[in-house]
Protein backbone atom coordinates (compact mmCIF):
# COMPACT_ATOMS: atom_id res chain seq x y z
CA UNK A 1 0.00 0.00 0.00
CA UNK A 2 1.70 3.49 -1.00
CA UNK A 3 2.68 5.34 1.55
CA UNK A 4 1.52 3.32 4.46
CA UNK A 5 3.90 1.87 6.88
CA UNK A 6 2.66 -0.01 9.67
CA UNK A 7 4.59 0.72 13.31
CA UNK A 8 4.51 -1.90 15.65
CA UNK A 9 3.64 0.41 18.64
CA UNK A 10 5.16 -2.08 21.50
CA UNK A 11 8.32 -2.77 22.70
CA UNK A 12 8.79 -3.04 26.63
CA UNK A 13 12.07 -4.46 25.11
CA UNK A 14 12.45 -1.46 22.71
CA UNK A 15 11.95 -3.28 19.17
CA UNK A 16 9.63 -1.66 16.62
CA UNK A 17 8.02 -3.02 13.63
CA UNK A 18 8.49 -1.45 10.00
CA UNK A 19 10.29 1.91 8.77
CA UNK A 20 8.11 5.26 9.17
CA UNK A 21 8.06 8.05 6.76
CA UNK A 22 9.49 11.14 8.34
CA UNK A 23 6.47 12.42 9.04
CA UNK A 24 4.67 9.83 10.83
CA UNK A 25 7.63 8.64 12.93
CA UNK A 26 7.82 12.63 14.26
CA UNK A 27 3.98 11.88 14.94
CA UNK A 28 4.49 8.89 16.20
CA UNK A 29 7.72 9.28 18.79
CA UNK A 30 5.95 12.53 20.14
CA UNK A 31 3.69 10.28 21.86
CA UNK A 32 4.88 6.47 21.67
CA UNK A 33 7.66 7.23 24.77
CA UNK A 34 4.01 7.61 26.59
CA UNK A 35 2.33 4.77 25.10
CA UNK A 36 4.78 2.16 26.17
CA UNK A 37 4.67 0.84 28.74
CA UNK A 38 7.47 0.75 31.23
CA UNK A 39 6.79 -2.37 34.00
CA UNK A 40 3.75 -3.03 36.41
CA UNK A 41 1.53 0.07 36.83
CA UNK A 42 -1.34 0.77 39.44
CA UNK A 43 -4.56 1.23 37.29
CA UNK A 44 -7.29 2.86 38.39
CA UNK A 45 -10.99 1.58 38.84
CA UNK A 46 -12.29 0.05 36.07
CA UNK A 47 -9.11 0.82 34.08
CA UNK A 48 -8.55 -3.23 33.88
CA UNK A 49 -11.74 -4.04 31.76
CA UNK A 50 -11.00 -1.56 28.97
CA UNK A 51 -7.06 -1.44 29.09
CA UNK A 52 -5.50 -2.31 25.76
CA UNK A 53 -3.03 -4.91 25.84
CA UNK A 54 -0.21 -2.38 23.71
CA UNK A 55 1.76 -5.23 22.25
CA UNK A 56 -1.13 -6.25 20.11
CA UNK A 57 -1.60 -2.45 18.47
CA UNK A 58 -0.13 -1.60 15.45
CA UNK A 59 -0.39 2.15 14.66
CA UNK A 60 -0.70 3.25 10.43
CA UNK A 61 -0.80 6.53 9.48
CA UNK A 62 -2.78 9.11 11.01
CA UNK A 63 -6.07 10.13 8.90
CA UNK A 64 -8.19 12.69 10.62
CA UNK A 65 -7.92 15.05 13.63
CA UNK A 66 -10.45 16.85 16.22
CA UNK A 67 -10.01 19.63 18.17
CA UNK A 68 -7.43 18.00 20.80
CA UNK A 69 -6.88 14.82 19.05
CA UNK A 70 -5.45 13.29 16.03
CA UNK A 71 -6.95 9.91 14.56
CA UNK A 72 -4.89 6.99 13.47
CA UNK A 73 -5.17 3.48 11.37
CA UNK A 74 -4.34 0.60 12.80
CA UNK A 75 -4.80 -2.73 14.11
CA UNK A 76 -5.54 -4.31 17.24
CA UNK A 77 -5.44 -8.03 17.70
CA UNK A 78 -6.45 -8.72 14.15
CA UNK A 79 -8.95 -6.07 13.81
CA UNK A 80 -9.07 -2.77 11.42
CA UNK A 81 -9.55 0.13 14.59
CA UNK A 82 -8.86 3.35 14.61
CA UNK A 83 -7.02 4.73 17.22
CA UNK A 84 -8.09 8.71 18.92
CA UNK A 85 -5.12 10.50 20.36
CA UNK A 86 -5.68 12.82 22.64
CA UNK A 87 -2.68 14.49 24.31
CA UNK A 88 -2.97 17.32 27.21
CA UNK A 89 -1.13 20.35 26.67
CA UNK A 90 1.73 20.99 29.10
CA UNK A 91 1.25 24.92 28.86
CA UNK A 92 -2.63 24.87 29.60
CA UNK A 93 -3.68 23.17 32.98
CA UNK A 94 -7.45 23.57 32.80
CA UNK A 95 -7.69 22.36 28.95
CA UNK A 96 -5.42 19.45 30.32
CA UNK A 97 -7.62 18.33 33.24
CA UNK A 98 -11.04 18.71 31.01
CA UNK A 99 -9.66 16.55 28.34
CA UNK A 100 -8.42 13.77 30.80
CA UNK A 101 -12.14 14.41 32.42
CA UNK A 102 -13.33 13.79 28.83
CA UNK A 103 -11.54 10.97 28.19
CA UNK A 104 -12.47 9.02 31.65
CA UNK A 105 -15.99 9.81 30.76
CA UNK A 106 -15.89 8.67 27.09
CA UNK A 107 -14.77 5.23 27.50
CA UNK A 108 -17.06 4.33 30.74
CA UNK A 109 -19.75 5.29 28.88
CA UNK A 110 -18.63 3.37 25.39
CA UNK A 111 -17.45 0.61 27.45
CA UNK A 112 -21.09 -0.26 28.14
CA UNK A 113 -22.90 0.45 25.07
CA UNK A 114 -23.25 -1.87 22.08
CA UNK A 115 -25.68 -0.99 19.30
CA UNK A 116 -25.31 -1.87 15.56
CA UNK A 117 -25.83 2.02 15.51
CA UNK A 118 -23.23 2.63 18.02
CA UNK A 119 -19.49 2.54 17.05
CA UNK A 120 -17.79 -0.24 18.33
CA UNK A 121 -14.94 0.33 21.54
CA UNK A 122 -12.21 -1.87 21.36
CA UNK A 123 -9.77 -0.89 24.47
CA UNK A 124 -8.24 2.43 25.62
CA UNK A 125 -5.05 3.57 27.10
CA UNK A 126 -4.05 6.14 29.98
CA UNK A 127 -0.91 7.16 30.06
CA UNK A 128 -1.04 10.73 30.83
CA UNK A 129 -0.37 13.15 29.37
CA UNK A 130 -1.30 10.70 25.89
CA UNK A 131 -4.49 9.18 26.36
CA UNK A 132 -5.86 6.68 23.07
CA UNK A 133 -9.34 5.27 22.61
CA UNK A 134 -9.38 2.44 19.99
CA UNK A 135 -12.66 1.79 18.11
CA UNK A 136 -13.46 -0.04 14.96
CA UNK A 137 -12.67 1.49 11.66
CA UNK A 138 -15.38 2.92 9.41
CA UNK A 139 -14.18 2.87 6.19
CA UNK A 140 -16.84 5.34 4.83
CA UNK A 141 -15.80 7.95 6.97
CA UNK A 142 -17.76 11.00 8.50
CA UNK A 143 -21.12 11.26 6.97
CA UNK A 144 -20.34 15.16 6.79
CA UNK A 145 -17.60 14.04 4.29
CA UNK A 146 -19.72 11.87 2.35
CA UNK A 147 -22.31 14.65 2.17
CA UNK A 148 -19.86 16.96 1.30
CA UNK A 149 -19.21 15.41 -1.68
CA UNK A 150 -22.79 15.37 -2.87
CA UNK A 151 -24.87 17.98 -4.76
CA UNK A 152 -26.91 20.16 -2.70
CA UNK A 153 -30.00 18.46 -2.93
CA UNK A 154 -29.29 15.59 -4.48
CA UNK A 155 -29.10 12.50 -1.72
CA UNK A 156 -31.94 10.47 -2.87
CA UNK A 157 -35.23 10.69 -0.56
CA UNK A 158 -34.96 6.53 0.15
CA UNK A 159 -31.47 7.42 1.13
CA UNK A 160 -32.11 9.77 3.52
CA UNK A 161 -34.62 8.26 5.14
CA UNK A 162 -32.07 5.01 5.60
CA UNK A 163 -29.69 6.91 6.99
CA UNK A 164 -32.05 9.15 9.17
CA UNK A 165 -33.59 5.75 10.52
CA UNK A 166 -29.94 4.22 11.60
CA UNK A 167 -29.15 7.64 13.15
CA UNK A 168 -32.47 7.38 15.06
CA UNK A 169 -31.84 3.70 16.14
CA UNK A 170 -28.84 4.49 17.53
CA UNK A 171 -30.04 7.47 19.31
CA UNK A 172 -33.04 5.75 20.45
CA UNK A 173 -30.43 3.14 22.07
CA UNK A 174 -28.11 5.64 23.91
CA UNK A 175 -31.59 7.57 25.83
CA UNK A 176 -32.70 4.15 26.46
CA UNK A 177 -29.35 3.62 28.42
CA UNK A 178 -29.69 7.34 29.83
CA UNK A 179 -27.04 8.88 27.87
CA UNK A 180 -26.98 11.96 26.24
CA UNK A 181 -25.04 12.48 23.29
CA UNK A 182 -24.56 16.61 23.33
CA UNK A 183 -22.73 16.62 20.34
CA UNK A 184 -24.96 14.98 17.21
CA UNK A 185 -23.77 16.31 14.10
CA UNK A 186 -22.84 14.86 10.99
CA UNK A 187 -19.19 14.66 11.78
CA UNK A 188 -19.53 12.56 14.89
CA UNK A 189 -21.80 9.88 12.26
CA UNK A 190 -19.72 7.31 10.91
CA UNK A 191 -20.61 5.31 7.64
CA UNK A 192 -20.05 1.72 7.19
CA UNK A 193 -18.69 0.14 3.49
CA UNK A 194 -22.25 -0.36 2.98
CA UNK A 195 -23.82 3.05 4.23
CA UNK A 196 -24.54 1.95 8.04
CA UNK A 197 -23.95 4.77 9.83
CA UNK A 198 -22.92 4.83 13.17
CA UNK A 199 -23.28 7.21 16.22
CA UNK A 200 -19.19 8.03 17.60
CA UNK A 201 -17.66 10.66 19.38
CA UNK A 202 -18.83 10.47 23.09
CA UNK A 203 -16.50 13.29 24.26
CA UNK A 204 -18.85 15.75 25.49
CA UNK A 205 -21.80 12.52 26.34
CA UNK A 206 -23.07 12.28 29.72
CA UNK A 207 -25.83 10.09 32.04
CA UNK A 208 -28.57 11.92 32.27
CA UNK A 209 -28.67 12.12 36.24
CA UNK A 210 -25.36 13.51 36.18
CA UNK A 211 -25.43 16.29 33.27
CA UNK A 212 -25.64 19.57 35.59
CA UNK A 213 -25.61 22.61 33.23
CA UNK A 214 -24.29 23.25 30.06
CA UNK A 215 -21.36 25.79 31.63
CA UNK A 216 -18.37 25.97 29.51
CA UNK A 217 -19.67 23.69 26.89
CA UNK A 218 -17.80 22.79 23.95
CA UNK A 219 -20.31 21.67 21.77
CA UNK A 220 -21.26 23.12 18.42
CA UNK A 221 -23.52 25.85 17.70
CA UNK A 222 -24.73 25.43 14.05
CA UNK A 223 -26.64 21.85 15.92
CA UNK A 224 -26.85 23.23 19.25
CA UNK A 225 -30.36 23.89 20.86
CA UNK A 226 -31.08 27.08 22.14
CA UNK A 227 -31.49 26.48 25.93
CA UNK A 228 -27.98 24.53 25.82
CA UNK A 229 -26.21 27.87 23.52
CA UNK A 230 -27.74 29.56 26.81
CA UNK A 231 -26.21 27.22 29.17
CA UNK A 232 -29.44 26.62 30.77
CA UNK A 233 -30.82 22.62 32.36
CA UNK A 234 -31.31 20.32 29.37
CA UNK A 235 -33.01 16.98 28.35
CA UNK A 236 -32.56 14.48 26.34
CA UNK A 237 -34.24 17.05 23.92
CA UNK A 238 -31.15 18.82 22.76
CA UNK A 239 -30.23 15.60 20.89
CA UNK A 240 -33.60 15.79 19.11
CA UNK A 241 -32.79 19.14 18.07
CA UNK A 242 -29.33 18.46 16.02
CA UNK A 243 -31.21 15.61 14.95
CA UNK A 244 -33.59 17.94 13.49
CA UNK A 245 -30.73 20.02 12.30
CA UNK A 246 -28.92 16.62 10.86
CA UNK A 247 -31.89 16.20 9.10
CA UNK A 248 -31.70 18.87 7.34
CA UNK A 249 -28.23 18.08 6.86
CA UNK A 250 -29.31 14.94 4.76
CA UNK A 251 -31.82 16.17 2.76
CA UNK A 252 -29.70 19.41 1.58
CA UNK A 253 -26.19 17.89 1.82
CA UNK A 254 -25.06 21.55 2.63
CA UNK A 255 -24.30 22.85 6.38
CA UNK A 256 -26.35 24.80 8.50
CA UNK A 257 -26.40 28.29 8.79
CA UNK A 258 -23.32 28.62 6.33
CA UNK A 259 -22.83 32.30 5.44
CA UNK A 260 -22.47 32.96 9.16
CA UNK A 261 -19.97 32.05 12.11
CA UNK A 262 -20.85 30.22 15.02
CA UNK A 263 -21.42 32.66 17.01
CA UNK A 264 -23.77 34.67 14.88
CA UNK A 265 -25.29 31.00 14.35
CA UNK A 266 -26.03 30.75 17.53
CA UNK A 267 -27.52 34.27 18.43
CA UNK A 268 -29.94 33.92 15.08
CA UNK A 269 -30.72 30.79 16.73
CA UNK A 270 -31.57 32.35 20.39
CA UNK A 271 -33.06 35.59 19.69
CA UNK A 272 -34.53 35.29 16.56
CA UNK A 273 -35.53 31.40 16.48
CA UNK A 274 -33.81 31.43 13.13
CA UNK A 275 -33.66 27.53 11.73
CA UNK A 276 -32.01 26.93 8.16
CA UNK A 277 -34.15 27.32 5.18
CA UNK A 278 -35.68 23.98 4.46
CA UNK A 279 -35.63 23.87 0.47
CA UNK A 280 -38.77 24.73 -1.38
CA UNK A 281 -39.70 20.99 -2.70
CA UNK A 282 -38.48 19.77 1.12
CA UNK A 283 -41.45 16.63 1.35
CA UNK A 284 -44.02 17.50 3.83
CA UNK A 285 -43.40 13.97 5.28
CA UNK A 286 -39.54 15.54 6.12
CA UNK A 287 -40.54 19.23 7.25
CA UNK A 288 -43.53 18.14 9.35
CA UNK A 289 -40.63 16.05 11.31
CA UNK A 290 -37.85 18.63 11.76
CA UNK A 291 -39.97 21.12 12.18
CA UNK A 292 -41.22 19.37 15.00
CA UNK A 293 -37.64 18.38 16.31
CA UNK A 294 -35.78 21.79 16.03
CA UNK A 295 -38.57 23.20 17.61
CA UNK A 296 -37.58 25.79 20.34
CA UNK A 297 -39.48 24.55 22.96
CA UNK A 298 -38.25 20.87 24.64
CA UNK A 299 -41.24 19.87 25.54
CA UNK A 300 -42.77 19.97 21.78
CA UNK A 301 -39.87 17.72 20.15
CA UNK A 302 -40.92 14.38 19.76
CA UNK A 303 -38.80 11.68 21.45
CA UNK A 304 -36.66 8.77 19.70
CA UNK A 305 -39.00 6.21 20.33
CA UNK A 306 -41.84 8.29 18.28
CA UNK A 307 -39.24 9.34 16.00
CA UNK A 308 -37.84 5.98 15.02
CA UNK A 309 -41.53 4.47 14.75
CA UNK A 310 -42.80 7.72 12.07
CA UNK A 311 -39.60 6.90 10.27
CA UNK A 312 -40.06 3.13 10.22
CA UNK A 313 -43.89 3.72 9.17
CA UNK A 314 -42.80 5.78 6.20
CA UNK A 315 -39.90 3.50 4.89
CA UNK A 316 -43.33 1.15 5.05
CA UNK A 317 -45.58 3.26 3.09
CA UNK A 318 -42.55 3.91 0.42
CA UNK A 319 -42.30 0.24 -0.37
CA UNK A 320 -46.26 0.05 -0.90
CA UNK A 321 -46.41 3.60 -2.94
CA UNK A 322 -42.97 4.66 -5.18
CA UNK A 323 -44.43 7.99 -4.79
CA UNK A 324 -45.29 8.47 -1.45
CA UNK A 325 -43.48 11.30 -0.79
CA UNK A 326 -45.44 13.18 -3.09
CA UNK A 327 -48.51 11.97 -2.02
CA UNK A 328 -47.81 12.63 1.61
CA UNK A 329 -50.26 14.49 3.77
CA UNK A 330 -49.29 15.11 7.69
CA UNK A 331 -53.47 14.43 7.97
CA UNK A 332 -53.02 11.31 5.44
CA UNK A 333 -51.18 9.70 8.35
CA UNK A 334 -54.31 8.20 9.53
CA UNK A 335 -55.60 6.88 6.03
CA UNK A 336 -52.09 5.35 5.78
CA UNK A 337 -52.22 3.31 8.78
CA UNK A 338 -55.70 1.82 8.03
CA UNK A 339 -54.64 1.38 3.91
CA UNK A 340 -51.87 -0.68 5.60
CA UNK A 341 -53.69 -2.31 7.77
CA UNK A 342 -56.19 -3.46 5.00
CA UNK A 343 -53.72 -4.49 2.68
CA UNK A 344 -52.19 -6.89 5.64
CA UNK A 345 -55.93 -8.34 6.67
CA UNK A 346 -56.36 -8.96 2.26
CA UNK A 347 -52.68 -10.81 2.08
CA UNK A 348 -53.54 -13.10 5.31
N1 LIG B 1 -13.81 4.79 14.29
C1 LIG B 1 -13.59 5.64 13.28
N2 LIG B 1 -13.57 5.20 12.00
C2 LIG B 1 -13.36 6.07 10.99
N3 LIG B 1 -13.16 7.40 11.16
C3 LIG B 1 -13.16 7.89 12.40
C4 LIG B 1 -13.37 7.05 13.53
N4 LIG B 1 -13.32 7.81 14.65
C5 LIG B 1 -13.10 9.07 14.23
N5 LIG B 1 -12.99 9.14 12.89
C6 LIG B 1 -12.73 10.35 12.07
O1 LIG B 1 -12.07 11.29 12.89
C7 LIG B 1 -12.86 12.49 13.02
C8 LIG B 1 -12.71 13.05 14.43
O2 LIG B 1 -13.08 12.05 15.38
P1 LIG B 1 -13.77 12.42 16.77
O3 LIG B 1 -14.96 13.30 16.47
O4 LIG B 1 -14.00 11.19 17.56
O5 LIG B 1 -12.61 13.29 17.42
P2 LIG B 1 -12.73 14.48 18.46
O6 LIG B 1 -11.38 14.78 18.98
O7 LIG B 1 -13.76 14.13 19.48
O8 LIG B 1 -13.25 15.65 17.55
P3 LIG B 1 -13.99 16.98 18.02
O9 LIG B 1 -13.74 17.17 19.48
O10 LIG B 1 -13.35 18.02 17.17
O11 LIG B 1 -15.45 16.74 17.69
C9 LIG B 1 -14.30 12.04 12.66
O12 LIG B 1 -15.08 13.10 12.16
C10 LIG B 1 -14.03 10.99 11.60
O13 LIG B 1 -13.80 11.60 10.35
Amino acid sequence: MKNFYWFKQISNNGRSGRRLSLGEYKNAVSWSKYLVSSGAEIKGEGEVEWSADMSQLFIGNKFASGRHSRIYRGIYKQRDVAIKIISQPEEDEELASTLEKQFTSEVALLFRLSHPNIVTFVAACKKPPVFCIITEYLAGGSLRKYLHQQEPHSVPLELVLKLALDIARGMLYLHSQGVLHRDLKSENLLLTEDMCVKVADFGISCLESQCGSAKGFTGTYRWMAPEMIKEKHHTKKVDVYSFGIVLWELLTAMTPFDNMTPEQAAFAVCQKNARPPLPAGCPLAFSHLINRCWSSNPDKRPHFDEIVGILERYSEWLEQDPEFFSNYKPSSEQSMCCFLQCMASVKA
